[in-house]
């Protein structure tokens, strides 16, 4: 089973949630994690526009969990499991499969080079950030997905979203699946850089006191990253279409 598989089952559920805040919390956080995030995202987004509520400041799809596998496996490679905490290495493009884009290129502390020129080595490190979700789903087999690195995803990222709308902390950032109308002077550059005008990307965002503060260009990527960058968006463009153009069954009587 893929995310892609859930779309069935969620795109409904995630309609009749999303109808709900729109009445009963329009100013709402919302933080989206159910399957497929590619498409999920774009249904939350669309619903609220019906409602008149749509706010992209708003709206994110978490990714974090992305994050979390890209330090904890790059740490692991470099032979320092212990210190996953201390590497960040952003996530990029979506929530599955290529369309999950680790910059190595790009992680603090920096990936050695011994791993970096060595492609199969460097191959195999991303196809295990990519598909590390789907080796879960596929280990507890048919019994759901991540639980505990989920949790600790989303308490990272629910955290940071509290901090920074609540807590009066600036400067906060965290990668999101986000609606890249909600810092238009930076989505333009940010789809110079995808080469395409998507309407959803995940990208290293600023968080602040309103939600989304500012989308963070994706900055210099390598030659094998733009090769995959442009993978994810191949494959990240239908997921979008699907979600946007997705109708829910009227409710049975
Ligand atoms: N974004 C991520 O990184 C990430 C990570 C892990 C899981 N997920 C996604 O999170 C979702 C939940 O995964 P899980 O492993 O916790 O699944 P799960 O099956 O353990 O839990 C799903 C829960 O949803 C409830 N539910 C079912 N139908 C509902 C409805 N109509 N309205 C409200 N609630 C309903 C069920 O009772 C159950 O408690 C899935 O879509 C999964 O793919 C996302
Ligand atoms: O629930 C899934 O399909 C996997 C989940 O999104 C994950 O990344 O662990």
């Amino acid at each position: 089973m893929t995310r892609d598989d859930l779309f069935n089952i969620n795109a409904g559920i995630c309609t009749t949630l999303a109808q709900a805040i729109a009445q009963a919390a329009p100013k709402a956080f919302v933080l989206v994690i159910s399957n497929p995030v590619n498409s999920t995202v774009p249904i939350f987004a669309e619903v609220f526009k019906k409602q008149g509520v749509f706010d992209p400041k708003r709206l994110f799809g978490v990714t974090t969990l992305d994050c979390l596998r890209a330090s904890t496996f790059v740490a692991s490679v470099v032979g320092e499991p212990t210190k996953a905490s201390e590497y960040v290495v952003p996530v990029i493009g979506g929530h599955a499969g290529y369309t999950i884009l680790p910059l190595l290129s790009q992680s603090q502390p920096a990936v050695p080079q011994s791993i970096m020129s060595d492609k199969s080595k460097r191959d195999a490190l991303i196809q295990r950030i990519q598909f590390g979700g789907d080796e879960v789903v596929e280990a507890k087999a048919g019994a759901g997905s991540a639980t505990l690195s989920m949790a600790q995803a989303g308490a990272e990222f629910a955290g940071k979203v509290l901090r920074a709308a609540f807590g009066g902390e600036t400067g906060i950032i965290a990668p999101s699946y986000v609606n890249l109308a909600a810092d238009e002077a930076n989505a333009k550059t940010i789809r110079g850089e995808i080469g395409k005008d998507l309407e959803y990307f995940s990208v290293n965002v600023t968080l602040g006191k309103n939600g989304i503060e500012k989308l963070n260009p994706i900055g210099k990527i390598d030659e094998a990253e733009a090769q995959l960058l442009k993978k994810a968006v191949e494959d990240l463009e239908p997921s979008i279409v699907k979600g946007v153009n997705f109708k829910a069954p009227p409710p049975k009587l």
